[in-house]
């Protein structure tokens, strides 16, 4: 049977199938929403002054800014809705009006519909908030964004401030929902945001004898804070380590496991990644919070107070007791957290592509490039210095249709393998990524780092009247084309990553 075909739903109106209400029911439908929302890129582009936005986030290659000008207005929906801009930025390293920070080299929109869409499956894929793109090529919407970026800039974080600023010549923006926005009844909503990183363990096939034991039994992330935390010159012991945020235990099948995640992240969320002596540690951006379209910043006492109050006027959370944080979290989180949830569904398809497309492991990849090139992997340059033609092909910019052509080639295999285990799954998609063109099984690897790179996001919604129970609603975000140019990089952070945690186990005995 050909996998079904996704109807592209940036075109539609909001949808919020993939909502879940307490106990993991569906939720109600949302207000029947007009067909003319979202809006055409023709009339939002028409409503454009930079007076009416303020900083809402960023990461490290896009900027938010969150809609605050006055109604009626294109950006507000007819039921609440509002519309964020996700700006793109620069490096401050760059010169010249080129070189945005991002690295898209294909079309946001088919993108997202042809790759992501039909990857996600269209359970899950309906979690990806409305999106509009607006292209701008007029001059009025060029000194729109040049206004903006003066004025939003004093809000940003003073480290991102120090790398990069929006990119004004940037050929586009994009119209996002504002998934911090107010309800449908102008009530406050608490987003969480959760980056929940690698799923899953990777297969020992392709693995080095020296690696193949790490990477087999500690999460990717796990080994990873060991060596962030070398490069910031911090010391860290077992005891504190074991307490870190494990991946595996949000995507595992039991509902204990992922509490204990919550855990881990409620913690870190609280007083920061390795918080010593009192003092606390560096922020983490694993869980985020969002009140009033503002994100909670854990370090000012009011705000906690504020994000306290919105979780219950009753119950008592005590801020310094990581059993009391924990609890009030769980009381929102707990319904999302079944095995039967949206969330759980949405973060064992994650785990699914994360592992499938990176089926043999960066180091399998790689010892394919180097045998298939001469060259070392990601790189067209052989070991006496002259180019191989070979892996220049290979190095080419990736079109949009050469992704859509893997993705539909996975989704037949996927067909194929029906209802085997994981593991079987595992071994036979290895098998077909190491018989497909090179270049093939390189742009599977370069989409399961989209995967691995993704942010969950949920509108936690307080309930109707008398029912005080807490509505989800999940949205999926982040999920851009990761570009060819970080092959060599993927697989020195590996290499990196795996021998600082080698030497710091054997230091721990
Ligand atoms: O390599 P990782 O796992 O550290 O992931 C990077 C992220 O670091 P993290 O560990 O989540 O703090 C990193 O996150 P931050 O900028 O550190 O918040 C980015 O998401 C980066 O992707 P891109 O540059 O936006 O394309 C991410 O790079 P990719 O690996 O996705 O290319
Ligand atoms: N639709 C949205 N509504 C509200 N906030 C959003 C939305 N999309 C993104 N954000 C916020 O903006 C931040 C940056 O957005 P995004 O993840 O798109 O940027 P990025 O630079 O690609 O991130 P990263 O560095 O993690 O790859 C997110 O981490 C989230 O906090």
């Amino acid at each position: 049977m050909p996998p079904t075909p996704f109807a592209p739903s940036h075109t539609t109106p909001f949808k919020s199938t993939l909502s879940t209400a307490m106990h993991g029911r569906r939720a109600a439908p949302p207000p029947a929403a007009s067909a003319s929302w979202p809006p055409s890129a023709a009339s939002l582009l028409g409503a454009l002054d930079a007076r009416h936005w303020r900083f809402l986030a960023e990461g490290g290659a896009n900027l938010l800014v969150a809609y605050d000008g006055p109604a009626p207005s294109p950006w507000r929906g007819p039921h609440g809705q509002r519309l964020a801009l996700r700006l793109t930025k620069r490096s401050r390293a760059l010169h010249g009006a080129s070189g945005s920070t991002t690295h898209a080299p294909v079309d946001a929109t088919a993108w997202r519909e042809q790759v992501v869409a039909p990857l996600l499956g269209e359970d899950v894929a309906s979690a990806l908030p409305a999106t509009v793109c607006l292209p701008l090529a007029l001059p009025a919407a060029q000194a729109f964004v040049e206004q903006l970026a003066a004025r939003i800039e004093m809000h940003r974080p003073a480290a991102r401030r120090r790398q990069d600023g929006i990119d004004t010549h940037a050929a586009q923006l994009w119209a996002v929902e504002d998934l911090s926005a107010p309800d449908a009844q102008g009530r406050d909503v608490l987003l969480m945001e959760i980056k929940p990183k690698w799923g899953f363990l990777p297969a020992a096939t392709h693995l080095d004898g020296t690696s193949a034991p790490h990477k087999r039994s500690t999460s990717r992330y796990r080994m990873h804070r060991v060596l962030k935390a070398q490069q910031a010159g911090v010391t860290v012991g077992r005891e504190q380590w074991e307490q870190t945020y494990d991946p595996l235990q949000l995507y595992a099948d039991d509902e204990c496991s992922r509490e204990q995640a919550v855990q881990a992240l409620t913690r870190e969320w609280r007083w920061g990644e390795w918080p010593a002596d009192g003092a606390r540690g560096k922020k983490s951006n694993n869980l985020k919070l969002f009140l009033k379209g503002k994100e909670v910043d854990t370090a000012d006492t009011q705000e906690l107070e504020s994000w306290r109050g919105h979780l219950s006027s009753t119950a008592s959370v005590d801020l310094d007791s990581l059993e009391s944080l924990t609890g009030a979290m769980l009381s929102v989180l707990r319904p999302a957290l079944s095995s039967d949830s949206q969330l759980a569904t949405a973060l064992q398809r994650l785990a699914q592509l994360q592992r499938r497309l990176d089926a043999l492991d960066v180091e399998g990849l790689a010892a394919r490039w180097r045998s298939e090139t001469g060259c070392a992997f990601g790189s067209c340059s052989g070991a006496d210095g002259t180019t191989s033609e070979e892996a220049s092909v290979l190095l080419a910019p990736p079109t949009l249709e050469e992704y859509a052509a893997v993705v539909q080639l996975f989704l037949a295999h996927e067909q194929r393998l029906g209802r085997d285990s994981d593991e079987q799954a595992v071994r036979q998609t290895q098998a077909q990524l190491a018989a497909c063109p090179l270049r093939q099984a390189t742009l599977a690897f370069l989409l399961s780092a989209t995967f691995k790179d993704c942010s969950i996001m949920l509108r936690c919604l307080p309930g109707q009247e008398t029912d005080t129970a807490w509505r989800l609603e999940v949205r999926l975000i982040d999920l851009d084309p990761k570009p060819l140019a970080r092959l060599a990089h993927y697989e020195a952070l590996d290499r990196e990553i795996v021998e600082c945690f080698a030497t710091w186990c054997e230091a721990q005995k």
